[in-house]
C-alpha cells in the first residue's frame, strides 16, 4: 500500500466529529492533511442550505461523512428526520462534491442486508433492509453513487469503542448493575473498532493521494469508487460479543459482582425495529483494492477494554 498526503492546502471537511467513528477519524486523519470539522451549528445535516454552504466555503479535497441518524429503533417512528440526514444530507453532499472534484467517504451499514441465508453479504448482494434506519442508509447509498462525485462508501456494522454511544458500554453498565443479562443470540455478524475504521479511512485516503500524484485524483476516484465492506474479522453474535466481554472483564476485576450473560432468541426480545439474523459481511473487496484486513474482532475488545 502507498502513502500520501494531501497536497498543502487542500483540506478535509469531517461531518460528526462528536459520534464514535467521527471522533477516532478526527485524530486520525489530522496524519493526513487540514482536517476542518464544522459542529452541528454550522453544518446541520438536516438542512440543506447549511450543508451547501459550509461546503462551498471550506472547498476541501475529501469529504468524510461518519455523520448519521444511528438511533435504530426511533428511526421507526421519526422516519422523516431518519431519511433527512441518512439519504437527503448524503444527495446533497454528493453533489457539492461533485461540483468541486472532491472526494467522498461515506459510511453504510450491514442493515441494509435482509438477513436472510447464513453466507456472509459481498458488495453485488441484494440488499432488502427490513427497519427505517437500514432503508434510510440504503436510500442515502444510492443517492451518492447517482450525484456523480467520486466516492467510497464504507458498510461496517456493529461498531463499538471505548467511548460514544454502543452495545459494548451498554453491556458492561448493565452487567455491573444486574444479576442476568439476556442476550439475543440468533443475529450473527461482527462487531467492528471504531479506531481500526478510522486507520483504515486514513490509509485508502493516503493510497489515493499517492496514486493522483500521477494520474490525478479524478481518475484515482473512478477506478476506486464503489461499495466496500469493512467490519470486523472474524463472527459472533450479540450473546457471544456480550459474553466474551463480561468474561474478559471477570478475569481483570477477580472479584468484581459481574451478571451473567443469557442466550435468548429475538423473539424473546421484542424491538421497534427489526434486525437482520444475518449480518456477517466479506471484506474481500477491501483487502483486493486496498489491502487492509479489519482486525479481528475478539482482539480489537481486548485492545478496547485495556483502555477503559
Ligand atoms: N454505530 C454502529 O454500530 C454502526 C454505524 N454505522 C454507520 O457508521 C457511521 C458512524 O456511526 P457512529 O459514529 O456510531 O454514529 P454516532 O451516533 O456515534 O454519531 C453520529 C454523529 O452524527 C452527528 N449528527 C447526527 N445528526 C446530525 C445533524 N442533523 N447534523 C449534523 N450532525 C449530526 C452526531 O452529532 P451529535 O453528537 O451532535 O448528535 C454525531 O456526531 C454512520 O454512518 C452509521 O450509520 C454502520 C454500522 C454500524
Ligand atoms: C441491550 C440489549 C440488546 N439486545 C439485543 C437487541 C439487538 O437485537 C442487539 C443489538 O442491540 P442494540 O440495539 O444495542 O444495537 P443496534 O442499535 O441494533 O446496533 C446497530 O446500530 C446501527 C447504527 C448499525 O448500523 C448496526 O450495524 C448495529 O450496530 O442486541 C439484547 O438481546 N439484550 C440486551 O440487553
Amino acid at each position: 500500500m502507498m502513502v500520501g498526503k494531501l497536497p498543502l492546502g487542500e483540506k478535509i471537511l469531517l461531518t460528526g466529529a462528536t459520534g464514535q467513528v467521527g471522533g477516532e477519524l478526527s485524530k486520525t486523519l489530522r496524519l493526513v492533511g487540514d482536517v476542518v470539522a464544522p459542529e452541528r451549528v454550522t453544518m446541520n445535516l438536516a438542512n440543506s442550505d447549511s450543508i451547501r454552504e459550509t461546503i462551498r466555503a471550506i472547498r476541501p479535497r475529501w469529504i468524510v461523512n461518519p455523520a448519521a441518524y444511528t438511533a435504530v429503533d426511533k428511526a421507526e417512528s421519526e422516519p422523516q428526520l431518519a431519511y433527512a440526514i441518512n439519504a437527503d444530507a448524503v444527495k446533497t453532499i454528493g453533489e457539492e462534491a461533485h461540483a468541486l472534484g472532491a472526494g467522498v467517504i461515506h459510511f453504510s451499514t450491514d442493515y441494509v442486508f435482509d438477513g436472510s441465508g447464513n453466507e456472509p453479504y459481498t458488495e453485488i448482494d441484494t440488499v432488502g433492509p427490513v427497519s427505517v434506519y437500514g432503508a434510510s442508509k440504503l436510500a442515502g447509498e444510492k443517492a451518492l453513487a447517482e450525484s456523480g462525485a467520486g466516492h467510497m462508501i464504507f458498510r461496517t456494522s456493529w461498531v463499538y469503542g471505548a467511548t460514544g454511544k454502543n452495545f459494548l458500554l451498554t453491556i458492561l453498565k448493565l452487567a455491573r448493575e444486574r444479576e442476568t443479562l439476556k442476550i439475543v443470540a440468533d443475529q450473527h455478524g461482527a462487531p467492528t473498532w471504531s479506531r481500526d475504521l478510522a486507520r483504515m479511512t486514513a490509509q485508502v485516503i493516503q493510497d489515493c493521494e499517492a496514486a493522483a500524484r500521477d494520474k490525478g485524483l479524478k481518475a484515482v476516484l473512478s477506478d476506486s469508487s464503489g461499495i466496500y465492506h469493512a467490519a470486523g474479522s472474524g463472527e459472533t453474535t450479540w450473546f457471544g460479543f456480550a459474553a466474551e466481554a463480561v468474561q474478559l472483564q471477570h478475569e481483570s476485576t477477580p472479584g468484581a459482582r459481574l451478571a451473567t450473560v443469557e442466550a435468548i432468541q429475538t423473539a424473546q426480545y421484542p424491538t421497534s425495529a427489526k434486525r437482520p439474523l444475518n449480518s456477517r459481511l466479506n471484506c474481500s473487496k477491501l483487502m483486493e483494492r486496498f489491502g487492509w484486513t479489519m482486525m479481528d474482532w475478539r482482539y480489537s475488545l481486548r485492545e478496547v477494554l485495556s483502555e477503559l
